[in-house]
């Protein structure tokens, strides 16, 4: 079968892409699965450049193409913020519960139509052989005041999907999975991918 490296260790990332690429017959490993993957710093200023950094840090490592993902939530009200420090928006620990606590404790008193929002994704493909490519994709959305739905991981349960009325956390993995920003990202890489795989082999 064939086999791709996705190079991160957030779990609820893991679980979408194994799900996205068993559609298209694609085996995933990700860096949970190499307990010895070092951290890789994220000094970049924009989820590209980190996306970038991740994938071609390591592709050089591991000798062959990787993707990387960095993604994250941006909220109108905040100035865009958590955006590029959604992951350890309350610190270091990275616990998803405190990130949207802090959320919502900084919308409290923003009224609904001020609550807009969007999921973006940021794909970089790298490998030793090629330039890297990068595809992005986003999801527009409202922050709720309360959680909703158990499904997903992150902010999900406090993010109301505008086109559905649903938070993505009351989303199926597969409903997710159409809509999703990762999911838009990953259609838009879909083509690309299998000309960069032809051209790994020359
Ligand atoms: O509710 C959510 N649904 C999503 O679909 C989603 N996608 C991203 N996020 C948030 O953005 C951070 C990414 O930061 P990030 O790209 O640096 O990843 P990470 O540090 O978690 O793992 P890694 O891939 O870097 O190893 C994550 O931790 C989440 O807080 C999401 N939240
Ligand atoms: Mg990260």
């Amino acid at each position: 079968m064939k086999t791709v490296l996705i190079a991160t260790k957030n779990k609820g990332k893991a679980r979408e892409f194994e799900s996205l690429f068993a559609l298209k017959g694609y085996k995933v490993l990700t860096l949970l699965d190499v307990p010895e993957a070092p951290d890789v710093e994220e000094t970049g200023s924009s989820f590209e450049e980190n996306a970038v950094i991740k994938a071609e840090t390591i592709s050089s490592q591991a000798g062959h193409f990787v993707i990387a993902d960095d993604s994250g939530l941006i909220v109108d009200a905040l100035d865009g913020r958590p955006g590029i420090y959604s992951a350890r928006y309350a610190g270091e620990e990275k616990s998803d519960k405190a990130n949207l606590e802090k959320v919502l404790a900084e919308l409290k008193d923003v009224p609904e139509a001020k609550r807009t929002a969007r999921f973006y994704c940021s794909l970089a493909l790298a490998s030793p052989n090629q330039e890297t490519i990068t595809v992005s994709g986003s999801v527009e959305g409202i922050i709720l005041d309360e959680p909703r739905g158990e499904n997903g991981f992150g902010y999900d349960s406090v993010f109301l999907v505008k086109d559905l009325g649903k938070s993505m956390a009351e989303l199926t993995s597969d409903e997710k999975n159409q809509i999703s920003h990762r999911a838009q990202a990953l259609k838009k890489l879909e083509s690309l991918l299998d000309t960069f795989l032809e051209r790994e082999k020359l």
